[in-house]
């Protein structure tokens, strides 16, 4: 297991920075970084022992930097399992982030929607998740200094940001839906009748990666909120072929109204930390 605590103590001391807030973005995402003020940049290859990342839309560094004016820290580009990573390895940014003294994190990803209420384009909040990919980064030996063995899962985001969220959005005339994420191993995307089934599940969106992380965090109870861009109808919902193309594409097309989301979840954040 890298040793967190010690590349977190170097990185914050090299920054000069630290962060109260970490971000993961997701495919065709990463876009955000643009409005750090500040920033400075650390790819993962300078980190000894970190993963690679090897997708396209993730750019495989983190930006330090103030953002709506939080000392923040945010990933370009994650690791999914697909990509050959090991399922801790995954999740080795989440630790990482703990051992830097972050309490709270935000985690965002493109996603296939499956409820058909939702459009391409549309961002939704996770508030449960299906882990369909039944690998868990907490096998092995339990690290007692980040959590429990055996951690609750009755709640996976943090239930009073996603609400403040929600009321805040909800002022200025827009409804932030909630729904389920089902994480499936990826890099095929589904077939319709996976989709049909994962529907019977209950699952409302479907993607390759968040559910790990989301698992990390709650084990060592960083406080949480996940949004997902819809980027497309999932499998067979609608006539279109996938593609990773087009989700990126859609990521992006939406940038001005996701910016404007996570702005108001990190303004929301001042107001809860002030109180
Ligand atoms: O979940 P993120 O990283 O946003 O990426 C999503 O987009 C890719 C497929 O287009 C998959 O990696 C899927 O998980
Ligand atoms: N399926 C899985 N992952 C995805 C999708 C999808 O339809 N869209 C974006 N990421």
């Amino acid at each position: 297991m890298l040793n967190y605590f010690q590349i977190a103590s170097s990185m914050i001391r090299d920054i000069g920075m630290k962060p109260k807030i970490a971000l993961i973005l997701g495919s065709g995402l990463g876009y955000l970084t643009c409005e750090f003020q500040n920033s400075t940049a650390v790819y993962y290859s300078q980190i000894p022992g970190f993963p690679a990342s090897t997708v396209q839309g993730h750019s495989g560094r983190f930006i330090f930097g103030n953002f709506h004016g939080i000392p923040s820290v945010a990933m370009e580009g994650r690791f999914h399992f697909y990509e050959g990573h090991e399922i801790r390895d995954v999740v080795s940014p989440i630790y990482l982030f703990k051992e830097m003294g972050i309490e709270r994190l935000l985690i965002t990803n493109a996603s296939g929607g499956i409820n058909k209420t939702y459009s391409p384009g549309e961002i939704v909040a996770i508030r449960d998740i299906i882990n369909l990919g039944f690998r868990n980064p907490l096998r092995g030996p339990n690290e007692e200094k980040f959590g429990v063995r055996f951690p609750d899962m009755s709640s996976v985001v943090d239930l009073e940001w996603l609400a403040r969220l929600r009321e805040r959005l909800c002022r200025d005339g827009h409804e932030l839906k909630e729904g389920t994420y089902i994480w499936t191993l990826g890099p095929s995307y589904e077939s319709p009748s996976e989709i049909k089934s994962f529907e019977f599940l209950g699952a409302d969106m479907v993607g390759m990666s968040t559910v790990p992380e989301l698992i990390a965090a709650n084990h060592c109870r960083m406080k949480t909120l996940a949004l997902s861009c819809v980027t497309n109808m999932a499998s067979g919902i609608l006539k279109e072929k996938l593609s990773h193309d087009d989700v990126v594409r859609t990521a992006n097309r939406i940038r001005h109204r996701f910016s404007d989301i996570v702005g108001k979840a990190l303004e929301v954040l001042k107001e809860i930390d002030d109180e």
